[in-house]
């Protein structure tokens, strides 16, 4: 998975760093969406409807999912014919829960995470945000609403190099006028690193990075957070401790889910569901 959500400047910079170190990558972002938006305004949306949307968002019940997967099935076609990725799946991320996401290689992991990321859409079925569907959004609003409703964290971190702790974690803010110093040294200290707030990505451990993009993908206060093998490249007490980072976060009000292949990431979760074959069911 690719394509740093958090990030306006970053988005560019993440999705760059993920295609050119071979992690996850996804399938062209936000191009599907064009179908959609034609489909959405003849039905009598405008730019004005995501107003409407998000108004209706604000309104739905409290019980609603911030991100939610609803029937949705993934094909892909390409010149090997077509690959049902994932099968009618229904998933929903609550505020506050830990899920981790397991499955053999090739099950439908990036796919989904690329889908809730809302940097892919669905063959069938929708993803829906606060109840409210993405389809038909802009490429641009869906860009903002993915800015500021889902923080991104992948396994090689993804941290521009040239930059310090501090300035890596208020890049997503780069595009916007306010100076959001002050905030990513408040993140950084709340993950432990206040003394670290000038230091490069080569002048910190492993860890000490992944908790950098763990303040980046915080920065503007998301609703969900996709984490991608957060603990990949971790050893074990690392990892522990970023968990226990992440569950702090969670304690917050944040939805998380994690595609992982480490144990220790089910031991934090609150469930864990598996993929296989692009069928998704409870482990
Ligand atoms: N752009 C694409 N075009 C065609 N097929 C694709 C594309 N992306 C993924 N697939 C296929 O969809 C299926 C699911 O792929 P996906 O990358 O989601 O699996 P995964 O569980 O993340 O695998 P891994 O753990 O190895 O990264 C695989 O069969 C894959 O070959």
């Amino acid at each position: 998975m690719s394509g740093d959500a958090n990030a306006g400047a970053g988005d560019s910079a993440t999705a760059d760093a993920s295609r050119a170190d071979g992690s996850r990558s996804p399938p062209a972002a936000d191009t599907a969406s064009d179908t959609a938006d034609t489909a959405d305004t003849a039905a009598g949306a405008t730019p004005a409807g995501l107003t409407a949307r998000e108004a209706a968002a604000a309104d739905a019940d409290d019980s609603t999912p911030p991100l939610r997967l609803a029937n949705v099935t993934k094909r892909y076609e390409g010149g090997a014919g077509t690959v049902t990725a994932l099968s009618d799946v229904d998933f929903a991320v609550d505020a506050g829960e830990v899920v981790a996401v397991v499955g053999p290689s090739g099950s439908g992991k990036s796919t989904m995470l690329n889908l809730l990321g809302l940097l892919d859409d669905p063959t069938e079925g929708r993803v829906e945000l606060h109840g409210a569907p993405v389809a038909g959004r802009t490429e641009r609003e869906r860009t903002d609403v993915r800015r500021e409703t889902i923080g991104f964290v992948f396994q090689d971190f993804h941290l521009i190099p040239t930059l310090s702790a501090v300035e890596n974690v208020r890049l997503p803010t780069a595009f916007l006028p306010e100076d959001a110093t002050d905030r990513a040294v408040d993140l950084l200290e709340r993950v432990g690193l206040g003394d670290r707030l000038d230091h490069t990505p080569d002048e910190l451990s492993g860890g000490q990075k992944q908790r950098v993009a763990i303040a980046r993908s915080l920065i503007n206060e998301p609703d969900v957070l996709l984490a991608d093998e957060p603990t990949g490249n971790l050893d074990r007490d690392t990892g522990v401790s970023v968990l226990e980072e992440v569950r702090e976060i969670a304690a917050g009000g944040v939805g998380v889910v994690a595609v992982t292949h480490d144990d220790l990431v089910t031991d934090y979760a609150d469930r864990t569901v598996e993929l296989v074959d692009g069928v998704l069911r409870d482990a």
